[in-house]
């Protein structure tokens, strides 16, 4: 595996390999790697000739109180484990390579951020929208392998590239789960012991979920959510939401899929889960049956 720090040697890599005829599948990270990065990566080398993974914990996406400072990072031991899995190239460029001044130009994006994460950490899919069509036009992907534990980044970054009409595609990929169901995440190291034990709650209230909205509409739905959550984890509810997915608006029986995400803020972790389903609510039941189901 070749690691290239440097924007211009990727570009020129990259030429070259297109030269060659290789197609280019691309995995964009913040590093701190998991199973979950892995399976991207996995995919990638199935799909493409050639597999470049980055690892920039890119500045422009947290606010002012987030934890850029203290993201988890692990360079030697993310090298090992990209290379296990059979990256190509690791692109690992430093912030002033990336950004050596403040950008006379972001991306603003402006829909698909109303809610859940887009609500609650304003400006945050701005700076993910602005770095990564820099690295789609630093590594020219012509696939591109994005986790959907972030399904608004994959609504968000799906919107960008049609946009923009960057040539590449984007392939959401499903969310890889601990044994007991919790997703993984790099944050997850922040949890304590015991939210660690109570912290398969998130997955079991979104399969709960799953169940409810069969019987109740969305918002009796997000309240049984949010009450489950605040009974079973020490954790605060930042959001329990469904709506339309992609578009991220209130459900209406149109609506092919919908998605049933949360976010829960632990003493130093905020993790994030969703599932995303078919639209179940033209198939309720009755008023007298409704919300039946505890
Ligand atoms: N459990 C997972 N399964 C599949 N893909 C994942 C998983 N967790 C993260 N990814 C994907 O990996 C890519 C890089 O994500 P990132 O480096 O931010 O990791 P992360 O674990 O999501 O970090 P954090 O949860 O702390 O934000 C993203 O496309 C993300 O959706
Ligand atoms: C896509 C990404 C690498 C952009 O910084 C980041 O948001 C992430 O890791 O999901
Ligand atoms: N995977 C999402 C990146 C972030 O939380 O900033």
């Amino acid at each position: 595996m070749i690691i290239l720090n440097s924007i211009q040697d990727m570009q020129k890599y990259i030429l070259q390999e297109k030269t060659e005829g290789n197609s280019v599948g691309f995995v964009p990270t913040m590093g701190y790697l998991h199973e979950g990065h892995l399976s991207l990566m996995e995919r990638a080398k199935n799909e493409a000739d050639i597999v470049v993974v980055s690892i920039f914990v890119n500045p422009l996406q947290f606010g002012p109180n987030e934890d850029f400072d203290r993201y988890p990072r692990d360079f030697e031991r993310d090298k090992k484990l990209a290379e296990e899995a059979g990256a190509d190239v690791l692109f690992y460029p430093d912030t002033k390579e990336m950004y050596p001044d403040k950008p006379v130009v972001t991306v603003s994006v402006n829909r698909r951020t109303d809610a859940l994460c887009g609500k609650s950490r304003t400006g945050h899919f701005d700076g993910v929208a602005t770095v990564l069509t820099k690295l789609f036009h630093i590594v020219s992907p012509d696939k591109a392998f994005f986790g959907l534990k972030d399904a608004q980044q994959v609504a968000v970054v799906r919107g960008l590239v049609d946009d923009f009409n960057f040539p590449v595609e984007i392939i959401g990929c499903e969310t890889k789960r601990e044994s007991d169901g919790l997703a993984m995440s790099s944050r997850n190291v922040y949890l304590s012991e015991e939210e660690r034990k109570e912290a398969h709650h998130l997955y079991q209230s979104l399969q709960k979920a799953q169940s409810w909205l069969s019987n109740c509409d969305s918002g009796e739905t997000e309240e049984k959510m949010i009450k489950y959550l605040e009974e079973h984890t020490a954790g605060t509810v930042e959001y329990c939401k469904v709506l339309s997915y992609p578009e991220l608006l209130p459900p209406v029986k149109d609506d092919k899929k919908l998605i049933i995400a949360l976010s829960v803020r632990f003493s130093k972790a905020r993790l994030i889960d969703n599932v995303i389903i078919d639209n179940i609510l033209e198939k309720q039941g009755s008023e007298e049956e409704k919300c039946s189901v505890i």
